[in-house]
């Protein structure tokens, strides 16, 4: 059976960030990952998540100026300063809240600046490894697809992990999220067990509408049983946005015979 975490990014977002950890548990989910925490103090964060019980799985190095397009600066020639920022408050977070799963994000960089941002991205992440591979931290590297994300960096899982044999640092893993890599490039049982081996994580969310996984262009239910068969047993990253109440919505985990 698998098990999930919620990602309170997307998940109980109609009510203040640091209550939707309480929310969470109220709807029985003891495990929880985010994008940006970086406005709560540590200390505030690590008490929430201690009264509710709840453990905080993952979360992202800061996007940069979101208003400005930024969508992450691993990939970024020139800003590798402010990555360097990023990374050390990401690892601080993470540490903190005994967090294994940073996601590092890459980046939005027009096409003709692609190669040698992508030479930027990979020495960065190496770095960035070795210093999480000291804190037991594993970097995980998500492909986004260029409908909501065009321009980004990496969109396609195939990619990925080809990146991830450049960078050659065993804690550096593709976070598969099935919504962008259905997008992208389909195949997607044939896809998972192909990269089987470097799958550090996975998010799930109908196509197209990324709302509750029981609607749409995939059968999550023959997902469920294609992870189990090439043995990924961590918790499954729910990033969708809910129809309505995120509690009125989850009824899907019964229809599709996961709870
Ligand atoms: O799929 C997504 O958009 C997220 O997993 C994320 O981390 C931010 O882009
Ligand atoms: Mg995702």
């Amino acid at each position: 059976m698998p098990s999930f975490s919620a990602n309170i990014a997307f998940l109980f977002a109609d009510r203040p960030f640091l209550d939707r950890i309480d929310a969470a548990k109220a709807a029985g989910f003891d495990k929880v990952e985010c994008h940006f925490p970086y406005e709560f103090p540590i200390p505030v964060l690590r008490e929430r998540l201690a009264r509710a019980g709840v453990a905080m799985t993952g979360l992202n190095t800061a996007p940069g100026d979101v208003a400005r397009g930024e969508w992450g600066l691993a990939g970024m020639p020139g800003r590798e300063a402010d990555f360097a920022v990023h990374w050390s408050d990401a690892l601080a977070y993470a540490q903190a809240l005994g967090t294994g799963k940073i996601h590092v994000m890459a980046g939005v960089v027009a096409p003709e600046a692609r190669a040698a941002a992508l030479d930027t991205y990979v020495a960065n992440i190496r770095r960035a490894a070795r210093e999480a591979a000291a804190a037991g931290v594993t970097i995980l590297l998500e492909p986004l697809n260029v409908r909501d994300k065009p321009d980004y960096l990496v969109s396609r899982s195939d990619e990925i992990a080809d990146l991830i044999a450049r960078v050659g640092e065993a804690n550096v893993k593709l976070l598969f999220d099935v919504y962008h890599v259905q997008i992208m490039e389909g195949d997607l049982i044939r896809r998972l067990e192909r990269h089987r081996d470097v799958i550090g994580h996975v998010q799930i969310a109908a196509v197209p509408s990324r709302h509750e996984p029981d609607e749409g262009e995939v059968a999550y239910r023959a997902i469920f049983d294609a992870l189990e068969a090439i043995g990924y047993h961590e918790p499954i990253g729910l990033e969708y946005r809910p129809r309505g109440r995120t509690e009125d919505g989850l009824g899907w985990m019964r229809a599709l015979g996961v709870a």
